[in-house]
């Protein structure tokens, strides 16, 4: 497999805080990567490390096999970036930042950037700090795709834009993306984003990757089993090192189960229970539950 972005042990401290700790995390090309995470997770950390902003205090990370902070700035090329607080000089016009574009990135797209900029309505005379969020998000798109990215990494880029803006956002990123077959990598709170455009995932929680994998194969990651069992056959669940955790509504118990369920279902077939059923849970209670399990109570969780 040909890989767009491959960290390699990536650690980062910042002013003495830990804000990565050995991340390993390998992107395929052509991925829809969302990256989610609590605050202070890491994953602005993660992406300035990826366009070579930071230095790594330990460990690489290689973008189509270069490095990411080489200093000739090679892999950089390739890579559009929208951040999640657009900021240009107070006397930048939008043509402004499409000039700053066009000087350096190789790839870049006169034709392509104007389109966009009429497809969102946007003035090339309008200053640039006067634009809503919404608009400075559109700019910094339209800059990021007419520079035609091999990767375009964008941090929160839904963040603070209505629901109407947002789904017209999204749609053009999917749309756009799956044209140039460009690898795109975002960072996100909203499940309900990620769900709709992201074909992997990777959470981070307290700069550690807990998870990275394909949506497809996510399920596999934990199950939700219901289950009521006969009287005289209560097993001691507590005993079961695969269940995460039980909830208890009367007779029926909801396991959570991790990694391979099939050895708790055979365990449950063979007690004879009135009733059983394996169901998938919805996303939103998964990384509720992954969260838990690290320590991360609900009440605190970011996720939408
Ligand atoms: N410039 C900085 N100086 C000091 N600490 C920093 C700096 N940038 C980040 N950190 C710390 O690094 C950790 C990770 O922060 P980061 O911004 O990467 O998290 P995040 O997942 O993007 O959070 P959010 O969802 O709130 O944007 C936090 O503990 C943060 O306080």
């Amino acid at each position: 497999m040909s890989w767009a972005v491959e960290a390699q042990d990536l650690s980062k401290t910042i002013d003495g805080v830990q804000a990565l700790k050995d991340v390993t995390l390998h992107i395929p090309a052509g991925a829809v990567f969302g990256l989610i995470g609590p605050n202070g997770a890491g994953k602005t950390t993660l992406i300035r490390l990826m366009l070579g902003i930071w230095q790594p205090t330990a460990g690489k990370v290689l973008l189509f096999g270069n490095r990411a902070d080489d200093p000739t700035g090679i892999a950089r090329q390739g890579v559009g970036y929208v951040p999640d607080i657009p900021n240009w000089p107070n006397n930048f016009r939008v043509e402004d930042v499409l000039k700053w574009h066009r000087l350096v990135y190789r790839g870049w797209d006169e034709h392509r950037a104007g389109a966009l900029l009429e497809m969102f309505r946007l003035r090339r005379k309008a200053l640039f700090s006067t634009l809503s969020k919404g608009q400075k998000m559109q700019v910094s798109l339209s800059c990021a795709l007419a520079t035609h990215p091999r990767l375009l990494v964008l941090d929160e880029p839904t963040n603070g834009l209505d629901p109407v803006v947002r789904r017209e956002f999204l749609q053009l990123l999917v749309r756009q993306v799956a044209e140039d077959e460009t690898t795109m990598l975002f960072s996100t709170h909203l499940l309900e984003d990620l769900q709709r455009v992201a074909d992997h995932i990777g959470v981070l929680f307290q700069g550690r990757l807990l998870l990275s994998t394909a949506l497809a194969d996510l399920w596999e990651e934990a199950r939700k089993i219901l289950v009521v069992f006969r009287p005289e056959a209560e097993p001691d669940l507590s005993q079961w090192p695969e269940v995460w955790r039980v909830e208890q509504e009367g007779r029926l118990r909801v396991l959570w189960v991790g990694g391979s369920a099939e050895r708790v279902m055979e365990r449950i077939r063979a007690l004879e229970p009135v009733y059983w059923e394996a169901v998938q849970p919805a996303l939103d209670d998964l990384f509720v539950e992954m969260m838990r399990r690290e320590g991360y109570t609900y009440g605190d969780l970011e996720l939408e």
